[in-house]
């Protein structure tokens, strides 16, 4: 325990996940700052975190997974989903799909309106995606997008982004099918309009995972003003009134793996909140900050009333429609006999190519559920293989899953914590097709998928439709299968979302100050005022990215963003983490909760 008067820290940052690892990494290239970076969960040295087909040993898994629920969903019939966030170095980058997918330039241009920002606008974020890209094409010109100014684009950034390394006689014939139905081939689907077919590309390298946590915090890891504390849950946002009576973010209080007394940590400058779409708002509300409603119900006190913290979930709900075929294979049956597992892994172990290698998705299109749509609103993720459910066994037969998803949708859940317990889950509404809107979209997408299906590409291989099944065909048998078959596709943003000065339920302003606290930023997923049009790794690193450059314009004026240490902090109101921390600059910079292990020791 130290009795320190000045900070330990400039910066805390809260989640390693995909925004905390790119922040830590920014914020901690200035030597003369000292960042800490907090995370729950443990590092990324298990096996399945790196071969990509392990995120089926993720999903699920304590030692890498939430194991969140979401509550029973009228939408779905009253199903509850189980719903996986990464708890570990990367995060949910750690155990997603790796598909790389920037969205659409709309999606930003309406963040841009909402927030009555330009800088939100596609043409100013398109430098911050490429700023950490580093992209199989190179620094092609084409791959920025055709018109646009290609500056900062590079290959050699952190992001690794490649091609898959298979391919399946089933996909090709699918992506045939879709061209038959009239959606055009595409080979580039992150040019600002992803309308198209083709095969994903991938965040990996040399058919190995490439996480947040390899991008950004292993090139970081001998500098000494960085400290990564895994193992270590924040419990709360410690405020402090500056003279003028508004608050400020002085630090955290954190408990460390196996429930110790919680402490507190001291941030001099700026207290970072990347805990994503479930963990910052729970954090937030925690913290007493949040719908008031909700914290006197729970006996919290009221520390900042803002009612739009929680509020706001979007999520990609995606429709599985199953497909019997005949003639080819699949993973089914592929991966279905000993001697077949035994190829895979062989295949893995010296070509790292194969199912091993493979992303649960590999084809993917973007289209209109209806021609009067001025912009693809479905995407499709179609893969080799079914099952009942994740966690489930493949299908015994050959199948391929078309999965359709509303790329837009207007129905908007929320996040509440339950108790004053901060290790206990939050409840996760996520109120899925709970707009007319949505479900006439979902029984047009599953009328879309047969006619997709039913194109001559695919005849030779007799595609059935297993589910949802051919004998429901109106509007309000769809919606309600969709109810049925429907499943998160592990999006949720939105629930601390940026938005105008003047917006009540806006949670930051455009640049992810907190609104009314200072000190106080968020960078994750949960600022998207709405969900991008497609898959939310890459934007949630562009909006890190931004926060960054936002982080170090402000922190260049000491007098802006600098906790004044003569007023309201206690030195010995703050005690170090760990026993590193009482020299936080002696050069060991990763600690684990019951560990200290030196800064070369990631793998
Ligand atoms: C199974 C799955 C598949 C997906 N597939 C894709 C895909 O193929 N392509 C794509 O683009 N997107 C995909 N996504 C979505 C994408 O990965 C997320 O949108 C993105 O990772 C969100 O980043 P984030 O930084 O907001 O949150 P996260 O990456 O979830 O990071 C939050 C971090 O904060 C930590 N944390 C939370 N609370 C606390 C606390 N109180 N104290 C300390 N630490 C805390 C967590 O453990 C976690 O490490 C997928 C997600 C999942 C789960």
């Amino acid at each position: 325990m130290s009795d320190e008067t000045s900070s330990l820290y400039d910066y805390i940052v809260v989640g390693a996940g995909t925004a905390g690892c790119l922040l830590a990494n920014r914020l901690s290239a200035n030597p003369a700052r000292r960042v800490l970076l907090v995370e729950a969960g443990g590092r990324d040295n298990y096996l399945w975190i790196h071969i990509p087909v392990g995120y089926l040993y993720c999903i699920g898994n304590p030692r890498t997974d939430w194991l969140f629920h979401t509550e029973a969903d009228p939408g779905l019939n009253g199903r509850r989903l189980r719903y996986p966030r990464g708890k570990v170095l990367g995060g949910c980058s750690s155990i997603n799909g790796m598909i790389y997918m920037r969205g659409q330039a709309r999606d930003y241009a309406q963040w841009a309106q909402d927030c009555g920002d330009s800088a939100w606008a596609w043409e100013q974020c398109l430098p911050y995606f490429l700023r950490h890209e580093d992209h199989w094409r190179g620094a092609d010109d084409m791959h920025a997008a055709p018109g646009l100014d290609s500056s900062g684009a590079r290959a050699g950034g952190e992001w690794r982004v490649e091609r898959q390394r298979l391919r399946w006689d089933i996909l090709d014939a699918f992506a045939r099918a879709a061209q038959q139905a009239g959606i055009p081939a595409t080979a580039d689907f992150n040019r600002g309009n992803n309308e198209g077919v083709g095969y994903f590309e991938v965040n990996q390298r040399g058919g190995v995972r490439w996480n947040a946590a390899k991008a950004f915090l292993k090139p970081a890891r001998r500098r000494p003003n960085l400290h990564v504390q895994t193992g270590a849950t924040v419990t709360r946002v410690l405020l402090e009134r500056d003279g003028d009576g508004v608050q400020r973010a002085t630090g955290i209080e954190m408990r460390l793996g196996g429930g110790s007394a919680p402490l507190r940590v001291r941030a001099a400058r700026e207290v970072v909140l990347c805990s994503g779409a479930i963990g910052t708002p729970a954090l937030l509300q925690h913290s007493g900050i949040g719908p008031a409603p909700l914290l006197h119900g729970l006996g919290l006190e009221v520390r900042h009333e803002l009612p739009g913290v929680g509020g706001n979930l979007q999520d990609h709900l995606q429709i599985r429609a199953v497909f019997k075929v005949r003639g080819v294979r699949t993973l089914n049956t592929l991966a279905g006999s000993l001697a077949g597992k035994a190829r895979i892994g062989l295949e893995y172990l010296l070509k790292r190519s194969g199912p091993m290698s493979m992303a649960p998705s590999q084809l993917g299109a973007f289209t209109r559920s209806d021609p009067s749509q001025p912009w693809p609103d479905l995407q499709y993720h179609v893969q080799p293989l079914s099952l009942d459910a994740f966690g489930e066994p493949l299908h015994a037969f050959d199948a391929f899953t078309a999965s359709v998803c509303n790329l837009n949708p207007s129905s908007r859940g929320h996040v509440h914590i339950v108790s004053t317990d901060p290790a206990q889950a939050p409840s996760i509404r996520a109120n899925y097709l709970s707009t007319e809107r949505d479900r006439r979209i979902a029984a047009e997408s599953l009328r879309l998928t047969r006619r997709i299906v039913g194109m001559p590409a695919l005849a030779p291989y007799a595609p059935q439709e297993f589910r949802p099944g051919v004998q429901f065909q109106s509007d309000e048998e769809l919606a309600r299968l969709a109810g049925d078959i429907g499943t998160t596709i592990f999006h949720p943003v939105g629930t601390c979302r940026m938005g105008r000065v003047d917006d009540a339920m806006a949670v930051v302003d455009s640049r992810l100050r907190l609104r009314g606290v200072r000190g106080l930023r968020v960078a994750d997923a949960s600022v998207m005022p709405t969900i991008t049009s497609g898959n939310t790794n890459s934007p949630t690193l562009m909006i890190a990215e931004r926060a960054a450059q936002w982080i170090r314009d402000a922190t260049s004026d000491d007098t802006v963003n600098r906790v004044n240490t003569d007023v309201g902090i206690t030195g010995n109101d703050y005690i170090a983490p760990t026993r590193s921390s009482a020299a936080p600059l002696a050069g060991v910079v990763w600690t684990e909760a019951e560990e200290t292990f030196q800064n070369d020791s990631i793998k």
